[in-house]
């Protein structure tokens, strides 16, 4: 388990542009090794990190598969949607494939729609008991969640489901889908992406504090792949050893 890297930029603007280069980087050279680039994205500041930069580079497009790490319960005309934001924001400006991006479906039960969502999750990955993402691209808030796993909440502790619901997300909304440490910790490569100074005293805690057991963004430690942490001035304010 690597230690995590860390690359500061002075501008989110920055952050956006090296963030964006580095997944295109990781897209160019999965399609060549396999033929296909598998990648998970998070909601909240990361969309407008992603949509921002992303549209203007050339990739097959058609070899991305598009998961979420977390989806928030909604119908898709919520502004709480996080697919809808990468619909419009990504997948309908550069016209990838729409069955390349798996949505969670709203209309069922939040306990079904998991189940659905990790049965197309399975689809992309067949033959492996636990799916390797080549890339999982994740935010973080500043109480230190990450996808929908919260502080002290149950499902930290989630050893055998790869996705699950939860209904009780200290953060609204409520009910959501999200990915869990067994799937997170198998990919072969976690970025998270954090900007502003209401961030810097949560990256310095995560990053350099000893509280890997309470806050969920530090328990991100792929066994067999890297962690790389992109910040920029403010959000890395607080660090010590940079
Ligand atoms: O609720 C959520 O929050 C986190 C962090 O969002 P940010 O706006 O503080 O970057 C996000 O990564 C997650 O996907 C989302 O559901």
């Amino acid at each position: 388990m690597a230690a995590p890297i860390i690359r500061v930029g002075s501008t989110d603007k920055e952050v956006s542009k090296d963030l964006c280069q580095f997944v295109i980087d990781k897209a160019t050279s999965s399609i060549k090794e396999k033929g296909i680039f598998t990648v998970g994205v998070s909601g909240g500041s990361l969309v407008k990190y992603l949509c921002n930069g992303l549209p203007s580079f050339t990739t097959d497009w058609t070899k991305w598969r598009i998961f979420f790490c977390d989806e928030r319960h909604v119908s898709y005309d919520n502004s709480e949607c996080t697919y809808s934001l990468y619909k419009t924001g990504l997948v309908d400006k550069v016209g990838m494939p729409p069955e390349n991006i798996f949505p969670i479906n709203p209309d069922l039960s939040v306990e079904d729609a998991a189940v659905d969502y990790e049965k197309k999750l399975r689809s992309v990955f067949p033959g492996t008991d636990i799916p390797r993402f080549d890339l999982l691209l994740l935010g973080m808030g500043p109480d230190g969640h990450t996808c929908s796993l919260f502080p002290g909440h149950q499902l930290l502790e989630e050893k055998t489901r790869i996705i699950s619901p939860i209904s009780d997300s200290p953060k609204p909304p409520p009910a959501r889908v999200t990915m869990t440490y067994p799937i997170i910790n198998n990919s072969s490569c976690a970025v998270f992406a954090s900007c502003g100074e209401g961030k810097a005293d949560i990256v310095q805690r995560v990053l350099e504090g000893n509280e890997d057991v309470l806050l969920p963004a530090a328990r991100v430690r792929p066994t067999n792949g890297e962690v790389i942490w992109y910040l920029d001035k403010g959000a890395a304010s607080k660090l010590k050893n940079i």
